[in-house]
This record gives structure tokens, C-alpha cells and sequence, in this order.
């Protein structure tokens, strides 16, 4: 199979490490190294946004993702203000928010937004896993992975392997959803 080139705009490293494990060969991920402005509003309306403004730095096909982190109790608080919430308070402090909540229940969740170039809307698409909010546990490379424990593992996405998170995480459904997307838009083309 010919390799497909896709532009994902993010100033994520670890984020980008994730989609290229995840898509594999088949994709030639190219990367533009930007932090975008990002809007205050849900998650999709952040990552449409930002695809807006990605598809006229790039002019072409692009996409960008917003990934979030809701607390149940918090009727999905931090969501996707969890960026500023870990850099102000860290893991601890996150923990800490659900004290006097015995629901720890949460959600992390990735929002792609895709879009063929700066003159079409973005078309969304969105990879979410529930879990719930633990004391830290496992290595902290990438963000609030310490503190997520999906339902069904008993392991933290920190302890969990990378290649495994890469089989069952928020990106990787989200990824799914947009390369199922690509597939039939190739068939058409
Ligand atoms: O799988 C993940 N496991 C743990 N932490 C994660 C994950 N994915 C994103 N994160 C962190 C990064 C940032 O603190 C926040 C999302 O914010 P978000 O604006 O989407 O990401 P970002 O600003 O780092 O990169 P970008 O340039 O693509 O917007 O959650
Ligand atoms: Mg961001």
C-alpha cells in the first residue's frame, strides 16, 4: 500500500509520538511544530478552531486534535482547561480537587479535527475512554497519564505499556475514526 501524507499541527511532542505509533506506515505524518491559540469553549469547538487556523497556516489538508480530561463529579471539569489545571496544581493537586467527592469517575477524551484545506469546515471526530482519577502512579512522561486509570485495566495509563495505550487510548480511537474517514475519501477520490 502507497504511503498517505497527513499534516497534524501540534506543539505536543508526545502527542505526536502516539498518532505516529498508532497510524503506523501506511501514514507519512508530517508535523508542524505551532502551539495554536486555542479558543475557551467545549472541546470540539476548541479543536475546530484551531483546524481553522491550522488549514491557513498549512493550505492544505490538515488536522489537529484537543484532548481533555473531565471529572465526573465536576460535571466535566477540567475538561480542556486540564493543560493549565496540571501546570498550576500538578498530579497531586488534581487529586486533590475530588477530595470530598467519592466520585473519582472521569473521562479522557481526544477531539480531531480534520479538514481538507482552509476553505472547508472541519469534520470531527472523537476517541473517548472512562476511567477514573488515582494517586499517581508510573512514570510521568506525558501529562496526567499517572493519574487516569482506565476501567477494565488496573494499571494507570502511565503503567500501562506505550504500545498497549496505543491499542485502546482516547488518540487511538480518535485516530481510528479519522483514518476510517481517510479511507473512504480515497475510495471516492
Ligand atoms: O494521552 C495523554 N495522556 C496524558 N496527558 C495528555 C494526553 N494527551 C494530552 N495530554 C495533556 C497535554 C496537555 O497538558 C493537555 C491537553 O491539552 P491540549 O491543548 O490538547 O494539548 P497541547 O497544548 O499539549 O498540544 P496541542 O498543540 O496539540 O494543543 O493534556
Ligand atoms: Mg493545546
Amino acid at each position: 500500500m502507497a504511503t498517505q501524507k497527513l499534516v497534524f499541527v501540534t506543539g505536543n511532542k508526545n502527542k505526536l509520538a502516539e498518532a505516529r505509533g498508532i497510524l503506523g506506515d501506511h501514514f507519512q505524518l508530517e508535523s508542524v511544530n505551532i502551539d495554536l491559540p486555542e479558543l475557551q469553549g467545549t472541546s470540539q469547538e476548541i479543536a475546530s478552531e484551531k483546524c481553522r487556523l491550522a488549514a491557513k497556516i498549512v493550505n492544505g489538508p490538515v488536522f489537529v486534535e484537543d484532548t481533555g480530561l473531565g471529572f465526573n463529579a465536576l460535571n466535566g471539569l477540567p475538561g480542556p482547561y486540564i493543560k493549565w489545571f496540571l501546570e498550576s496544581v500538578g498530579l497531586e493537586g488534581l487529586n486533590k480537587m475530588l477530595v470530598g467527592f467519592s466520585d473519582k469517575g472521569a473521562a479522557a477524551y481526544c477531539n480531531i479535527a480534520y479538514t481538507t484545506g482552509p476553505d472547508n469546515e472541519p469534520i470531527l471526530f472523537e476517541g473517548r475512554v472512562e476511567g477514573k482519577i488515582v494517586d499517581a502512579r508510573g512514570p510521568t512522561r506525558f501529562g496526567w497519564d499517572p493519574v487516569f486509570q482506565p476501567d477494565g485495566y488496573g494499571q494507570t495509563y502511565a503503567e500501562i505499556d506505550a504500545s498497549v495505550k496505543n491499542t485502546m487510548s482516547h488518540r487511538f480511537l480518535a485516530l481510528c475514526k479519522l483514518r476510517e474517514h481517510l479511507a473512504k475519501q480515497e475510495a471516492q477520490a
